[in-house]
């Protein structure tokens, strides 16, 4: 993978706000304001936002007319028609000429030339024509970079300041996917992350978990009696609370934007009394020795960080696919028994459930006559659950989820990670 410099670093404040978070609809309205625009729809070269839009509510359209189709059955068959339909309405070069008979110079009819799905066709190449780029929060060295790496091997990684800026490049075609950290296993949730997803009209396209090795690391010839500081990511600081304990450190522990940010920033303002926790891709690009190595607390300590994209990908059946939503419901929680048993009656098992809380600021919903509203929600509820948007089951839960709440939407269907969170490097640090 190539990174490029922190030079390029892009900064929030020099990114251009994206336009007003689009508006928020049940999934029948969706459907009907898919209905509507399919017959006008142009896509032009730069495609916007409103295509993923767009294609977002025709995935969930076709999926419902194909379940209409097999009745009640729960039964879901691989490849079957709802494939071709999911797949001619997420962007695949079919889709633009669906209604389309081509005419050839003598104003004759042509047989349609129907080309394969391939795997390139779940994942895009980026138009550009040149490598991927791909946005990450924090600067070369950041764990955030190794995913991205291990997610788009030989990707252009893009730093970014903030998550925000992360999801902005994507929008603003800047980068062409993001890779965002979502959950530690033993720092818990990144709360930011979900309230982002929510405020953006980005997809979840995929998922990758990265075993997070910590090292302490400080300049050449510093020993850690001299340390009165640590910096780093607070996650990472968490991640490390009781081996820096052990490792009989006097100091007080300050957060930054990222650990690798730490790293550089020890290094260049030649803090001779501040250690960085980071990873050793770090230590060894900004010139700093490694004082300790391996101090997270857990060995198994790993990180999911999933990839976001302007288009969703098309929902599978043929491999182990993962389904994030969130929804809410305007007369408070108790909703919750009921959308929990929507997938407990159909054997769909939950992956995670993490609730936000919402008071203060409102979502605007849309109705039939395109009339939006501004609705306050207590809670919002995200959960992941191991099902893909192809399968049927997974769609008539998600059509019972939709009766039950006053809002809806479906972040992404995507291949699971299948690796086990399994530990890293050694379990005690070494010093
Ligand atoms: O600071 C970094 O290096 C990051 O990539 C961020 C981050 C996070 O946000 O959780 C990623 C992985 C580790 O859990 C620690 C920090």
């Amino acid at each position: 993978m190539q990174a490029v410099s922190p030079s390029h670093n892009l900064n929030s404040s020099s990114i251009i706000r994206p336009s007003k978070p689009r508006k928020l609809n049940r999934l029948n309205r969706f459907a009907v304001r898919c209905v509507h625009r399919y017959d006008s729809v142009q896509f032009p070269n730069g495609v916007g936002s409103s295509r993923a839009d767009w294609q977002s509510s025709c995935a969930i359209l076709s999926s419902k007319v194909f379940s209409q189709d097999q009745g009640s059955g729960e039964k879901s068959t691989p490849h079957s028609n709802s494939d071709h339909l999911a797949a001619a309405v997420n962007g695949h070069q079919t889709s633009l000429d669906l209604n389309l008979v081509p005419i050839d110079k003598n104003n004759k009819p042509q047989p349609p030339a129907q080309k394969p799905l391939s795997m390139t066709d779940l994942s895009p190449a980026p138009m550009h024509g040149s490598q991927l780029r791909v946005a990450y929060q924090g600067v070369p060295g950041a764990y955030s970079e190794a995913a991205a790496g291990k997610a788009y091997p030989n990707c252009e990684a893009i730093p970014c300041d903030q998550f925000e800026a992360a999801f902005q490049a994507v929008e603003l075609w800047i980068a062409d996917r993001a890779v965002l950290p979502v959950e530690n296993s033993l720092g818990g949730s990144i709360h930011r992350n979900y309230d982002l997803l929510l405020r953006h009209r980005l997809h979840i396209v995929g998922e990758v978990q990265l075993p997070v090795h910590h090292c302490l690391l400080a300049l050449p010839g510093v020993r850690k009696e001299y340390l009165t500081r640590v910096i780093s990511h607070p996650q990472a600081l968490s991640q490390c609370e009781h081996k820096l304990t052990k490792l009989g450190l006097n100091v007080t522990r300050e957060a930054v934007d990222d650990t690798a940010g730490a790293a550089e920033y020890i290094a260049n303002n030649n803090l001779r009394d501040t250690a960085a926790i980071a990873s050793a891709r770090a230590a060894e690009l900004y010139g700093l020795q490694i004082l300790a190595d391996g101090i997270q607390d857990d060995s198994g300590n790993v990180t999911r960080f999933v990839m976001l994209a302007r288009d969703p990908i098309i929902p599978r059946t043929d491999r182990p696919f993962k389904t994030s939503i969130v929804f809410a419901h305007d007369k408070g929680t108790s909703v919750l028994f009921k959308v929990l048993s929507a997938f407990a009656f159909r054997d769909i098992s939950l992956r995670k459930i993490e609730s936000r809380p919402h008071r203060n600021r409102p979502i605007r919903l849309v109705d039939d006559a395109n009339v939006g509203t501004a609705k306050h929600f207590e809670y919002l509820f995200y959960v992941d659950f191991e099902a893909s948007m192809a399968e049927v089951r997974a769609q008539n839960a998600l059509a019972e989820v939709q009766e039950f709440t006053s809002f809806l939407r479906v972040l992404g269907s995507y291949p699971m990670d299948m690796t086990p969170w399994c530990p890293s490097r050694g379990d005690e640090p070494s010093l």
